[in-house]
């Protein structure tokens, strides 16, 4: 069945103002303006305005159920974690873990994504299945993933940042990664479910830990992510602990390699630029949650300019707090025009760190853009609401009016989103329920 995406009032791609031809959940032709290719059947985009499925490159999903909440509000990173540390460690069960990944997933969707990645690195007593609860609430909706199993393993009483309630034990950690990639990794092109390798951070993890992720990621060929550069208290945390800057540290981790994305990587000098881009590790920039949590300017172009892939991530929603990609691309171009001038900074910049760099921080070339062969993903919004009355430029308008949900999306070909809600999800019940869940971690202040 080849599908024609007909005539779109604008489509992010050059060559296809004639729309697109889906076949097989691929793009199999770009059609230029004017040109009917040969099809079974026919959408008409002439209201929709065309991006690639964006791609959600860091999130902490669980943290839906600590949105706006009292005790974190209004602090910077090390005493936002401080207040929520032993909140989650209480109340994230398996049940809430479940509401929270769906509500993520779904908000996710609604917004214009078809790929996500979630840093979960939370794994209080009771939830050690939750990399699997994961994977079913993705394929349940249909949504690309990347399932990263995270880990903490450096408590207060070891010179870490969280309690002794919240970290688990290297060796149970490293089983549970091999456990989770023989399970479900999948390398094949097109493919729904990828797991990626991720220590949580330089305060949170052991240095072993880091070491013998790398060597498992690399026996599994896998993905490794981490955060780092955030905060001036990571820089000094580094310094006191290991004696060196966070980009140092990680170079002796042997985690200078393009296995590698960084979430935020803000606090970075001309000289760590250099290094990150020479090594091709990516950055997962997060600009909502930089703001928010007041951690700074992630240096986006020079960190692609020396050969970093920049992609874009909402970030935990305790730091952020919704989970709206389409929201994130629009906070990508302020606080970028801020750091650099009005003319260095354009749409094009904060799409591609959604679609295409997204994609690479992930090391997948099957996703992130619209071509000939790439898997048959897409974002699209109409410009029907108030906000966007008058616009001139619909791909600009996009941002600049702030789109904040996707009218259609398409994953692997079949539609996910029709008239700007999910095909197999009742969201008024999925509100109410992920609600009821998150009241005990109010109770719990
Ligand atoms: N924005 C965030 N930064 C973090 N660092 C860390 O160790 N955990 C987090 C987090 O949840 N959000």
């Amino acid at each position: 069945m080849r599908l024609w995406i007909k005539n779109p009032l604008a489509i992010l791609a050059q060559g296809a103002g004639g729309g697109v031809v889906v076949e097989g959940g691929k793009i199999v032709a770009l059609v230029a303006s004017g040109e009917a290719p040969a099809h079974d059947k026919v959408f008409d985009a002439s209201r929709h305005v065309i991006l690639p499925g964006l791609i959600n490159t860091h999130h902490h999903m669980f943290q839906t159920l600590t949105r706006a909440h009292p005790a974190a509000i209004n602090k910077e990173l090390f005493p936002w974690l401080k207040a929520l540390y032993p909140i989650w460690a209480r109340n994230v069960k398996p049940d809430a873990f479940r509401m929270a990944s769906r509500l993520a997933l779904t908000e996710l969707m609604m917004s214009g994504c078809t790929t996500v990645s979630d840093h979960h690195y939370l794994y209080p007593d009771g939830l050690e299945n939750a990399m699997d609860i994961q994977a079913e609430e993705a394929e349940r909706l249909g949504i690309r993933m990347t399932l990263n199993r995270g880990s903490m393993s450096l408590s207060e009483k070891d010179g870490g940042l969280p309690p002794d309630s919240i970290v688990q034990d290297d060796d149970e950690i490293l089983a549970d990664c091999e456990r989770v990639l023989g399970k479900y990794h999948d390398t094949s092109e097109g493919s729904m479910l990828q797991v990626a390798l991720a220590p949580c951070a330089p305060f949170t993890v052991t240095k072993n830990l880091m070491v013998e992720t790398m060597k498992l990621a690399e026996q599994h060929n896998c993905t490794c992510h981490t955060h780092l550069g955030e905060t001036h208290d990571e820089n000094d945390y580094c310094l006191e602990h290991f004696g060196c800057r966070p980009v140092d540290y990680l170079e002796d981790l042997g985690w200078m390699n393009d296995r590698v994305w960084l979430a935020h990587g803000i606090h970075f000098n001309d000289d760590e630029v250099a290094r990150l881009g020479k090594h091709g590790v990516g950055v997962c920039h997060c600009p909502t949650s930089n703001m928010v949590l007041a951690s700074g300017h992630c240096r986006t172009k020079e960190l692609e300019a020396a050969g970093s892939p920049v992609g874009l991530g909402v970030d935990g929603s305790a730091s952020n707090d919704n989970s709206n990609l389409i929201e994130g691309v629009r906070h990508a171009l302020m606080i970028n025009r801020l750091t650099y001038d009005a003319a260095s900074i354009t749409h094009f910049d904060a799409f591609r760190w959604a679609t295409e760099g997204s994609a690479k921080c992930l090391n997948r070339d099957d996703i992130g853009k619209i071509a000939v062969g790439k898997q048959a993903d897409f974002a699209m919004y109409t410009l029907d609401e108030l906000r966007f009355s008058g616009a001139g430029d619909p791909l600009a308008a996009l941002v600049l009016c702030g789109a904040h949900e996707a009218d259609r999306v398409m994953i692997t070909g079949e539609w996910k989103v029709e008239d700007a809600m999910p095909v197999n999800m009742d969201v008024a019940k999925l509100r109410y329920e992920h609600g009821e869940a998150a009241k005990a971690f109010l109770e719990a202040v």
